[in-house]
């Protein structure tokens, strides 16, 4: 290979995707270690998916690049790397080149997002050790709900410096963003005026899309609140937080909502949507119905954020695959109109290359 490559590093809280593009931004390889921690299996172009145990990101990221080299693409091919980063504190949500001070500042945010940002900087250092010389890129999840009205984005704490950073950020911004930029191509249709948009994945959001813009968004602070999701608890009373707190300390009550609650907490079984829909069982039923039920509250919440509701755009894994999931909460919307749905595959690794390209082209921006 002699042509400018980037690799794009999309590590989510159960999966690990990784692109390489040429410089005509034509995906040449694609490689994806999904349920990590759960299921593990690893993908290597258009090949099925392996079995693989993949018991955390780190393990993830090492078979990543050993698959890479198989295809023939060695780390010293690459021209950059860029990564998704979820969460970019306060001060970062342009996507930039990764200086010392980017990297402090993706550290910094680290425990607002422990389910990404750790693997964001795993990948990010392991490339570094790798190709010291190779420009990493950040493109942050954040950036796309920058133009919520403050409304929105507050909470309504007093302003005070210890709550000057407390503000809704939102995710899956990439994701969005994407989705707009692809959707007369992917659906052949013009972008409706106020756009629900569900990104269900692991991690899972909605989106109120008005003229291409995100007006409202369900995750908030962190990508902990909103829906139901794999293992987040989603929407949960600052009240239970503080006495969960309280009665089992700050680290176990961390675990506890990031790590054990959501579909998993629900079930007592597994994250994996795929599997609960394949379980004939009351509490995989009830986890599924908990996941269906949510999304159907927040979008009532979303549609009066764009006062009213044009059209719906389903993504992520469960949002592209789970035909079960789509048809409950179609139903359960019928109240809002006939209204017309399309999935649109998430895309967010060319989209960051896209970007990665501009920004390196232009010197004054890296
Ligand atoms: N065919 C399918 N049916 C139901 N769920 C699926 C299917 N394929 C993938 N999923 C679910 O999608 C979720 C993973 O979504 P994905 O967007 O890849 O994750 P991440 O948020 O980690 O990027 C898992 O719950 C997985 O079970
Ligand atoms: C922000 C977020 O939750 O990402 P993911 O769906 O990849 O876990
Ligand atoms: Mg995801």
């Amino acid at each position: 290979m002699t042509q400018a490559l980037v690799l794009v590093v999309n590590a989510g809280s159960s999966s690990i995707k990784a692109a390489v593009f040429d410089g005509g931004l034509t995906e040449v390889l694609r490689i994806e270690a999904q349920g990590i921690g759960q299921t593990g299996a690893l993908q290597v172009g258009s090949a099925p998916a392996q079995p693989r145990a993949l018991p955390d990101h780190q393990t993830a990221f090492r078979a990543l690049l050993e698959a890479l080299r198989g295809e023939g693409i060695d780390t010293g091919d690459l021209t950059a790397a860029a990564h998704r980063i979820v969460h970019g504190g306060p001060d970062l949500a342009e996507t930039c080149v990764i200086s010392p001070k980017v990297r402090a500042a993706i550290a910094a945010a680290a425990p607002l997002a422990p389910l990404h940002n750790p693997h964001h900087l795993g990948a990010i250092d392991a490339l570094a050790s790798l190709m010291p010389d190779l420009p990493q890129v950040a493109a942050f999840d954040t950036g796309f709900h920058r133009t919520n009205p403050d409304v929105a984005r507050r909470y309504a704490l007093p302003d005070r410096a210890e709550t000057a950073a407390l503000r809704r950020y939102g995710f899956h911004g990439i994701s969005y963003e994407s989705l707009v930029a692809n959707f007369r191509e992917t659906t052949g249709t013009g972008l409706p005026r106020r756009l629900l948009a569900l990104h269900l994945g692991n991690g899972a959001s909605l989106c109120a899309i008005r003229e291409g813009q995100s007006v409202a968004t369900t995750m908030g602070f962190s990508p902990l609140s909103g829906l139901t999701m794999g293992t987040r608890a989603g929407e949960i009373d600052a009240g239970a937080v503080v006495h969960l707190v309280r009665d089992m300390g700050l680290e176990e009550a961390q675990t506890l909502l990031h790590h054990e609650s959501g579909l998993l907490g629900l079930s007592g079984l597994t994250a994996d949507m795929r599997q609960l829909a394949e379980t004939d069982s009351d509490a995989a039923r009830f986890a599924r119905d908990h996941f269906c039920y949510w999304i159907t509250r927040q979008a009532g919440s979303m549609i009066a954020a764009m006062g009213g509701i044009d059209g719906i755009a389903f993504t992520g894994g469960i949002g592209e695959n789970d035909s079960g999931v789509r048809e409950k909460v179609l139903a359960n919307l019928r109240w809002a109109g006939n209204i017309p749905s399309w999935i649109i595959p998430a895309a967010e690794e060319k989209h960051i290359a896209r970007q990665t390209r501009a920004l390196l082209k232009d010197p004054a921006l890296s």
